[in-house]
């Protein structure tokens, strides 16, 4: 394996299945994204680019074919494995912030942690730290009905960030966003990436998204139509 690639996308194909039949959402997939990259999979509604980000972040399994993180074959590990790499080195933001609205702004950020051994201290500087990376570190103990959409984006790009770690998967991140904020979360980002190292790998077709990147990946019907460095 080259040692610059940190996801590997070796001929994957993923298949559904609808009724008695199956359709291919994904076919025959082969992709190398580099340490460092701020690259984004781009293509109209149903091209596939939700499934592939899902595979990625081994939240489903390729039909055919195998995906590589830091050269280990996600699909080939148990849930607990898989679940275990996802908690190491995956981040994810979604289009809906997916919020916790019982817990405080701290509480959410923090929930990644209470799975690892870590202090109550060294908590609460990891969840600070993420979220004065974002700017809302003095909003810490609102809850998220009275943030927001685009202070409850930052909270969910403070989430994702808070375990340090090496990817972040963002599906659709801009979707529910006016471009005022559109912009303010891709600079947040674009400066994770930079500054902190982070491999970004979007899923859009927001235009606004797409002149941040450095990378664009076209899906048509399943299959990479261009790939270009910009
Ligand atoms: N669980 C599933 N069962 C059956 N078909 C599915 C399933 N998940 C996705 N598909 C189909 O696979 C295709 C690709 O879907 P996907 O969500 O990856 O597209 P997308 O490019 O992310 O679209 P959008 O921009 O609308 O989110 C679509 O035709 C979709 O209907």
């Amino acid at each position: 394996m080259d040692t610059n690639n940190i996801i590997e996308i070796k001929n994957v194909t993923k298949r559904f299945p609808v009724g008695e039949t199956e359709f291919t959402a994904l076919s025959n997939i082969k992709l190398d994204i580099k340490k460092g990259e701020f690259t984004g999979l781009i293509g109209p509604s149903g091209s596939g680019k939700t499934t592939l980000l899902n595979l990625v972040g081994a939240l489903d399994e390729p039909s055919e074919g195998e995906i590589l993180i830091s050269g280990k074959n996600v699909a080939a590990k148990s849930d607990e494995e898989s679940a275990q790499l996802r908690n190491e080195h995956i981040g994810f933001i979604f289009q809906s912030y997916n919020l916790l609205p019982v817990y405080t702004i701290f509480e959410n950020v923090e929930f990644p942690l209470l799975l690892q051994k870590q202090s109550k201290g060294e908590r609460k500087a990891a969840v600070m730290q993420a979220l004065e990376w974002v700017g809302l570190a003095d909003i810490a103990n609102k809850k998220p009905s009275q943030i927001s959409g685009g202070q409850a984006q930052r909270v969910a790009i403070a989430r994702s960030i808070v375990k340090k770690p090496d990817i972040v998967l963002a599906d659709e991140p801009t979707a529910n966003l006016d471009s005022t904020n559109a912009y303010k979360i891709m600079d947040i980002l674009k400066k994770l990436n930079k500054d902190l190292g982070i491999t970004f790998v979007f899923s859009s077709h927001d235009t606004k998204v797409i002149e941040y990147l450095s990378r664009v990946i076209s899906l048509e019907d399943g299959k990479v139509k261009k790939d270009e460095i910009i």
